[in-house]
C-alpha cells in the first residue's frame, strides 16, 4: 500500500468515525425547524457562503428543516456608498429614508436572497428565496425608538421606515417545508399601509423562530459566543441569568439586543437560542452534531 493510500485510508476511517458520533444527533434534530441567522459580517467572502450553504445542504439531507434568514448590514453600507447615499445607525439601527429603504430592498431581497438561494440550491439542496413581504410573511409595524431623557427633555428618534415585526404569518414557510424546500428569507416587511419596511436581521429571525417555535434558532456572528468578564466563552445560559449578564454590564453593546432577541424568541415558542462564531469551518454542523457544539446554548428557565 502506498503511504498516500494509507493516509487516505486514515482519513477515511476518521470521516467515518465523526460520522458515527454524529448520528444520534442527526436523529435527535430529524423533523425539527433549525432557524438560522446569517449575518453580512459572517458571509464574508464568496467561501464562506458556499461552506454555509453546504452545511444548510446538509442539514436538511439528514432530515432537519433548516430555515434562514439572513442579514447583508454591510453589503448595504457599500452600496449605498456607491451611489453616494448616506447611512446612519442609532442604537445599531440604520436610518432609513426613502432613498435607503429602495437600496435596501435591493441588496437583501433582490441581491443576498437570491445569490444565497442559488448557493444552497447548487450545493444540492432545493432553496427559494422570500423576503417578508410574499404571502403576508412579515407583517410590520414602524418601529417606535426608545425614548431617551436628554436633559429632562425626552427626545424622540425617528428611524424613518424602519419596522419590527407585528405578525408572522408562517404559511409560506410550511408551504415550502412540506414540499423539502428550504426557505431563505430577507428581513424587509409589509406594514399594513403598505409601507416597506427595514428590519434587523436578528429580529426577523426571532420572530420567525418563536412563530415556528424552532427547536433552535442559531445565530451566526463573529464572536465565538457570550463572553464572560474575562473574556471566556459560556457555553450555557438559562434566560434569567442571561438576563442578569445584560443587568450588570457584562453582556453589552451589539450583543445586547442578540440575547434580547433570544430570549424573546424562547418566551414566544422556540425550544433554545444558540449565540456562534459564524467563521468557524462547519460551525453549524459543531453546534448541532457535536456533545457540547461550540457557541452560547440558551435554555428557559
Ligand atoms: N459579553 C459579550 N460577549 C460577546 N460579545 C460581546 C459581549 N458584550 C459585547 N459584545 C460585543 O458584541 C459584538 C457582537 O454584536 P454585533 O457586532 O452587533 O454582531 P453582528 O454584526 O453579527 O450582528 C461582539 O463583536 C462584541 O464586541
Ligand atoms: C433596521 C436595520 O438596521 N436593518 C438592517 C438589515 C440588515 C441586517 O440586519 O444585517 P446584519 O445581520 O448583517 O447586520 C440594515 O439596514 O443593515
Amino acid at each position: 500500500m502506498t503511504q498516500t493510500n494509507h493516509s487516505q485510508q486514515q482519513d477515511m476511517l476518521a470521516k467515518t468515525g465523526m460520522l458515527i458520533e454524529a448520528l444520534p444527533y442527526m436523529r435527535r434534530y430529524s423533523g425539527k425547524t433549525i432557524v438560522i441567522k446569517f449575518g453580512g459580517h459572517a458571509m464574508g467572502e464568496a467561501e464562506s457562503v458556499n461552506a454555509f450553504a453546504a452545511d444548510i445542504a446538509l442539514l436538511d439531507q439528514v432530515g432537519a428543516c433548516p430555515v434562514v434568514v439572513h442579514g447583508g448590514g454591510p453589503q448595504i453600507g457599500q452600496m449605498l456608498k456607491k451611489l453616494e447615499i448616506e447611512s446612519n445607525f442609532i442604537d445599531g439601527l440604520r436610518v432609513t429614508d426613502e432613498a435607503t429603504i429602495s437600496v435596501v430592498e435591493m441588496v437583501l431581497a433582490g441581491g443576498i436572497n437570491k445569490a444565497l438561494a442559488a448557493a444552497i440550491t447548487a450545493a444540492g439542496g432545493k432553496a427559494v428565496g422570500v423576503s417578508g413581504k410574499d404571502g403576508n410573511l412579515i407583517t410590520a409595524r414602524k418601529l417606535m425608538a426608545v425614548p431617551k431623557q436628554s436633559d429632562s427633555v425626552i427626545e424622540h428618534i425617528d428611524l424613518g421606515f424602519v419596522g419590527e415585526p407585528d405578525h408572522i404569518d408562517t404559511q409560506v414557510l410550511d408551504a415550502l417545508k412540506a414540499r423539502d424546500l428550504i426557505p431563505v428569507v430577507a428581513p424587509i416587511g409589509l406594514g399594513a399601509d403598505g409601507q416597506t419596511y427595514n428590519i434587523n436581521a436578528d429580529t426577523a429571525a426571532g420572530a420567525i423562530a418563536a412563530a415556528l417555535g424552532a427547536t433552535r434558532m442559531i445565530m451566526l456572528t463573529d464572536v465565538a459566543g457570550v463572553l464572560d468578564g474575562n473574556g471566556k466563552l459560556i457555553p450555557e445560559l438559562t434566560i434569567s441569568q442571561a438576563e442578569a449578564l445584560i443587568h450588570d454590564g457584562t453582556v453589552n453593546g451589539g450583543m445586547i439586543p442578540k440575547v434580547e432577541t433570544c430570549i424573546e424568541a424562547i418566551n414566544g415558542g422556540a425550544e433554545a437560542a444558540v449565540i456562534t462564531d459564524g467563521r468557524a469551518q462547519h460551525a453549524l454542523l459543531v453546534e448541532l452534531f457535536t456533545e457540547h457544539g461550540n457557541g452560547t446554548l440558551i435554555l428557559p428557565d
